[in-house]
């Protein structure tokens, strides 16, 4: 046996050298007979230790070892050698991570249970999966049955079977030897004729496609505008066109997007050095410090070749011609856009659209994404930040890179990795869903046998949740799949996925788990009741039953029909309890409920369709970089009580957190926050005379807020949470209600954040916009206070 699979190692190898792809062998039975055989396969085939990982829960070999949760560790770095070891479990974001750190003529090898067995067999994972009340016996196992049928189909897989002593697979796929590659010696062959960067960084590349993607960086050079039209300044070098930045100031973009490992960052950092060698300062900036590495790697090797390195620390370099290349994170970034001539933002997909909006405010500027990856940076970049940009006057410069950079085109390992978890399900196609409305679709529960079953059904759901957020990743495809507690229902248009709405069973918890809660004690899943409880201290907010609405999202093609909210009314329709008295459904809940990334437009719609807030996260969320808002909808009497007691704690210490841990929440948001609350909730607005006084007399007369902001505040949070028909302010003014009396921003930089001309007319402003709610709120006494300056 021994011998069949270290030769077989050794072909496998030998063919994933030859053809620069990968191949995976899965040593499937015992776990102890599964080391002894990759002993004798390490042993046999020739790669160094130092090419060798094991990513698994014991350090069993005599090369790096990293278990899966750390598996992220391998990101970004290649390895000719990767075990896996699943016999305690498979995370399946280690799995993505694991393979995408195989190099080209490398080798996965998965130590696994026998396939026919490993889908049965539950390990760590399933029971991060089983969320209180569910026990880990209400995991179901189709991820991993769907995985083992990906082994089987794909191609450059073996599977050796260790009890049988049989190779059930021999993963070879025999192809036909293939004409070399690109040779290194014909790099001129990308350069655009009349570069501007030097020719050092074509020579760099190591594909015609990262030859073209660092092409499309030319636009942003300060001398740009010589490539375009054929005048007198074509060609050249960038500083000798660097007039042309003044003459043609136009603003410019380029957006490089690519699978992983296709080598934007590199192509990004050649760029960079090319512009830092003839003098540009360059800004790079990423959602962390290490996603830019290769960027500097690229320009600090590329100013080396040039000789115009000057220094190079390890966040910037300098280059004699007095460029440098530097790297700020994305917060820091946003505020020194000026300083910069051009500006990089490397793995663009995983920042906020709200930061990638503010970062627009750049001349010059790059976005490197990735498409599908195992950080689960999706489309939605493409779809949610495009039309921002397309609005932004930017001209722009797109550049998509195919051909990979560490192994070949077509790598029978991507492909089956891409399809085992699913990295690329996309949307339906557009057309097909154009003519969706809420009349034309069918309201679907989307049963995991179901999804299982039709691939092409699992891929548009999957592919409408990846697009719609940031983040989701392999382990989101195994929950939904197999978690107890998730449940997935779709609006259909012939026979596709419009929309889509993720549900998490939450709630119902026995007192000992609401008491373990309450104590402080971690409970997975139960997001709401676990923020009501240990955050907010009511022991009993994890009694009632409820469904949260963990993510919704519209194919984007037919956004704002109402296909959304139809969606929410008809979940709603399933779950509520409205027949209490006569015991209701079985499966009715006593609230709905929902938590996101609070922004003033998705406020809204939740608000429009019955939901209410009652928390606001009081930091920000790492992944989309805002406030999350907390938001109910209540189904029953138990629902009614719950969500009735957090609106009234929640509007009685909202206005404190505004001049505190929410002192940097965004005004609109502020605003959309407060009227998205009950309006039961609403406290009696209960001014003495004097305060009155002070009020109307800073209104209508020579009255100072800043001698007693109370009432005032009391005032405005009135009117905001309210916002009644008879009142009519300005958006301005409302902005400045909340960024002066709520949140107490001194007046220089409300004036300065408003743009009021001085701070003396942004005072006055802000005692006009409290007239109008002198009027409708003020009592006899306020009145006759106005009367009193209006008859003067
Ligand atoms: C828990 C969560 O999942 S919160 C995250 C929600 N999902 C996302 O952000 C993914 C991307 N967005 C989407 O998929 C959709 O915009 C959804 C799901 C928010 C709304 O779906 P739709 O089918 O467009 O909803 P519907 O047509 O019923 O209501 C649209 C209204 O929602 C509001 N709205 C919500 N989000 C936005 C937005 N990003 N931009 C503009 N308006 C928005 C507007 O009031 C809009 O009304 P309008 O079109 O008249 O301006
Ligand atoms: N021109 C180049 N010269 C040297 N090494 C390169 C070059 N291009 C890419 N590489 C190497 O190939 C690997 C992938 O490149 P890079 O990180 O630029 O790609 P990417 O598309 O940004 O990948 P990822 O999405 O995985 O970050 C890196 O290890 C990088 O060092």
């Amino acid at each position: 046996m021994i011998e069949d699979a270290v030769a077989l190692a050794t072909s496998l190898r030998t063919e994933a050298t030859r053809t620069n792809e990968r191949r995976a062998l899965v040593l499937a039975g015992d776990r102890e007979r599964g080391y002894d055989v990759l002993e004798a396969v390490l042993d046999s085939v020739s790669v160094p230790i130092t090419k060798t990982t094991l990513v698994g829960p014991e350090d069993r070999l005599r090369c790096e070892q990293v278990p899966q949760a750390n598996a992220g560790e391998l990101l970004g770095t290649t390895r000719d050698v990767l075990v896996l070891d699943a016999h305690e479990g498979l995370r399946p974001n280690a799995l993505g991570k694991t393979v995408g750190a195989v190099d080209g003529g490398g080798l996965l090898v998965l130590l696994t249970p026998l396939l026919e067995e490993w889908p049965g067999r539950r390990g760590a994972f399933d029971e991060s999966l089983a969320v209180p009340p569910f026990s880990p016996s209400d995991v179901t196992s189709r991820f991993r049955g769907r995985l083992v049928e990906t082994l089987r189909a794909h191609r450059g897989i073996a599977i050796v079977d260790l009890e049988a002593g049989r190779v059930e697979d021999d993963g070879l796929t025999n192809p036909a030897p293939r004409l070399a590659g690109r040779d290194a010696e014909d790099p001129a062959l990308e350069m655009p004729p009349d570069h501007l960067f030097p020719a050092q960084a074509y020579d760099a590349c190591l594909t015609s496609d990262q030859a073209a993607a660092v092409a499309a960086f030319e636009p942003l050079a300060p001398g740009a505008r010589a490539r375009e039209g054929d005048g007198p300044d074509a060609g050249g070098s960038v500083a000798d066109s660097r007039d042309g930045q003044d003459q043609d100031g136009r603003q410019r973009a380029v957006v490089l997007e690519a699978d992983r490992g296709r080598g934007k960052s590199s192509a990004a950092g050649l760029a960079a050095g090319s512009l830092a060698s003839d003098g540009a300062d360059v800004l790079v900036t990423a959602p962390g410090w290490r996603n830019a590495e290769e960027v500097f790697g690229r320009a600090r090797e590329l100013c080396e070749t040039l000789e115009v390195l000057e220094t190079a620390e390890s966040r910037r370099i300098r280059t004699t011609g007095g460029g440098c290349v530097y790297f700020l994170e994305p917060a820091a970034a946003i505020e020194r856009l000026e300083a910069a001539d051009v500006v990089i933002v490397d793995e663009a997909a995983a920042l906020p659209v709200a930061r990638l909006e503010a970062l627009l405010a750049a001349d010059r500027i790059a976005f490197a994404t990735t498409i599908h990856g195992y950080e689960g940076a999706g489309r939605g970049f493409s779809v949610r930040f495009r039309d921002r940009l397309a609005d932004s006057g930017h001209e722009v410069t797109d550049r998509t890179l195919a051909e990979p950079i560490r192994y070949a085109a077509g790598d029978p390992l991507e492909v089956w990795a891409f399809r085992a978890l699913l990295l690329d399900a996309r949307p339906t196609v557009d057309s097909l869903v154009a003519d969706a409305t809420p009349d034309s679709v069918e309201y679907r529960r989307l049963e995991p046998d179901d999804l299982f079953d039709d691939e092409q059904r699992l891929r548009e759901a999957f592919g409408l949740l990846v697009l719609a957020h940031y983040r989701t990743e392999p382990n989101d495809l195994a929950r939904l799949l197999d978690a107890p507690n998730l449940e997935a229902r779709a609006l259909v248009h012939d026979g596709h996925v419009v929309c889509i709405a993720l549900l998490a069973r939450e709630g119902g918890l026995s007192p000992g788990t609401r008491g373990a809660m309450y104590e402080g004690g971690r409970v997975r899943g139960n997001m709401l009741p676990d923020v009501l409880t240990r955050q907010l201290r009511d022991e009993g907010a994890g009694e009632p039953r409820g469904v949260r609405i963990v993510r919704i999202a519209t194919h984007h093609e037919v956004r704002s029909r109402g296909l959304g909210s139809r969606l929410l009314e008809c979940v709603h329709d399933e779950f509520a309890d409205d027949d209490e008295d006569i015991g209701g459904e079985d499966d009715a809940v006593d609230w709905l409920g929902t938590g996101f990334g609070a922004t003033p437009e998705l406020l809204e719609f939740w608000r429009e369709n019955g939901y209410r807030t009652i928390h606001v996260s009081t930091t920000r969320n790492d992944a989309s970089g805002e406030h999350s808002a907390l938001m109910l909808r209540p189904t029953s009497s138990e629902g009614r009580s719950l969500h009735g007691r957090h609106a009234e704690w929640f509007v009685r210490r909202f206005p404190t957190l505004c001049t505190d841990a929410l002192a940097d929440l965004e005004p609109d948001v502020v605003r959309a926050v407060l009227r998205s609350v009950d309006e039961r909730a609403t406290p009696p607005l209960d001014l003495s005379d004097h305060e009155w006084r002070i009020v109307a007399g800073a209104a209508y007369g020579p009255g100072l807020f800043d001698v007693d902001p109370a009432p005032f505040r009391d005032l405005a949070v009135r009117y905001l949470l309210e916002d009644p028909d008879a009142v009519a302010l300005e958006e301005r003014q409302e902005r400045l209600l909340v960024v002066r009396v709520l949140q107490g921003r001194p007046w220089a930089s409300v004036a300065d954040r408003l743009e009021y001309p001085s701070t003396r007319q942004c005072m006055r402003a802000l005692g006009h916009a409290f007239r109008p709610l002198v009027d409708h709120y003020g009592t006899n006494e306020a009145l006759a206070v106005r009367d009193r300056f209006l008859e003067t």
